[in-house]
């Protein structure tokens, strides 16, 4: 499924593929960052040793203790956190290299190669280059990021070089998706709602599910350009893997925090519809990926949402139990060309907007 072709609705251009940020800053004379990228930052990060570890075995244990105990974390971790470590979740660690592999590779194509892939709009179904956002004084600032974002479900999108990238994209995907509908049924169990609940009702069969890479290079000046600004993400379950090096800090009780994750474990944090569909219980937490002078960083994220044609709104029998629902209800689909579009930092998020 495609989304539909949307204009932007600000005058700038948010797509962009001029310089590969990679090529730029291999370049040894960027001793300083050009002023298109300068973002002025809230102040740094504590560090956190206490994001909340979930066992995914103990999920699908046939043994009903650890289950739910497991159910329970989980739920709390939604609750307090919006974020969660992922271990013994059963994807293999060969795959996992696999994808860093062929994302790799994918980055050290010649611009020309990639600039196919150059966006025209949101609803591109594989996207690649460099992103402009808006502050609230209106000035425009380029992202210290490259990405290749891809639409992965329910229809597959992939570049054909190289070689090897859609077979682990595939197979990620999948798996991730996988993971995805066991953490909703624990969901479902921990709100006492029907255990197929979300899959019924958001129609996961045909969920949308997007599949994104983010090189951010080493930055000269780390403290004068941002990676990712602070956002939520739409979907319902995100899930981020990277490559050893530091860079994603949290929102936590008005603090940002390093949010560090050993390897080989998933980053999983909820999302704009869980926040949504739980009315309020699971907080979809805001995050941002700083940069730093040393390390390429490279994260690798899968959003998995409801299917584009589900109206998501807080589940009936929650909004029965609290007396009234706390957001109102959209498509999908409607939401992520709205999300897609926001191209502007600070202001009020989408999701505040949806609040009633
Ligand atoms: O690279 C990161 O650590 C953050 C990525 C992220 O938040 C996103 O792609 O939505
Ligand atoms: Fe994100």
């Amino acid at each position: 499924m495609a989304l539909p072709s949307v204009a932007a609705a600000s005058e700038h251009h948010p797509f962009e593929f001029e310089t590969a940020l990679k090529d730029l800053a291999n370049s040894s004379n960027v001793k300083s960052v050009p002023s298109k990228f300068n973002f002025i930052n809230q102040p740094t990060a504590l560090t956190s040793d206490s994001i909340p570890i979930i066992d995914f075995s103990a999920l699908t244990a046939d043994d009903p203790h650890p289950r739910s105990k497991a159910i329970h974390d989980l739920s709390k971790a939604c609750q307090e956190w919006g974020f969660f470590i992922l271990v013994n979740h059963g994807i293999p660690e060969e795959l996992m290299k696999a994808t860093f592999t062929a994302i790799t590779e994918f980055l050290s194509l010649p611009a020309a190669e990639k600039k196919q892939y150059e966006a025209k709009s949101a609803s591109d179904p594989i996207k690649c280059g460099n992103f402009n956002v808006a502050n609230t004084s209106n000035q425009i600032i380029t992202l210290w990021r490259d990405y290749l974002k891809l639409y992965v479900h329910p229809d597959f999108h992939c570049p054909e070089k190289p070689h090897l990238l859609r077979e682990v994209v595939l197979e990620y995907s999948e798996r991730t998706r996988k993971l995805a509908r066991i953490l909703l049924e624990a969901v479902c169990d921990a709100l006492e709602l029907e255990q197929d609940y979300v899959d019924q009702v958001l129609k996961l069969g045909s969920s949308f599910q997007m599949f994104a890479a983010n090189y951010y290079p080493p930055c000269p000046e780390p403290d004068q350009a941002i990676g990712l600004p602070p956002h939520t993400d739409p979907g319902l379950f995100t899930f981020l893997i990277h490559n050893g090096v530091a860079g994603l800090q949290i929102e936590h009780n008005g603090h940002w925090f390093n949010a560090d994750s050993p390897q080989n474990s998933i980053l999983v944090n909820a999302a704009d519809q869980l926040q949504i569909l739980s009315n309020g219980r699971y907080t979809s937490v805001k995050h941002r990926a700083v940069v730093n002078s040393e390390k390429e960083r490279i994260s690798i994220v899968v959003a998995n949402g409801p299917a584009g044609e589900a109206v998501v709104g807080p589940a009936a029998p929650l909004v029965q139990k609290d007396g009234h629902p706390l957001y109102r209800s959209m498509k999908y689909l409607e939401y992520l060309e709205s999300q897609l579009l926001k191209d502007r930092v600070g202001g009020k998020s989408l999701l505040e907007q949806q609040k009633i």
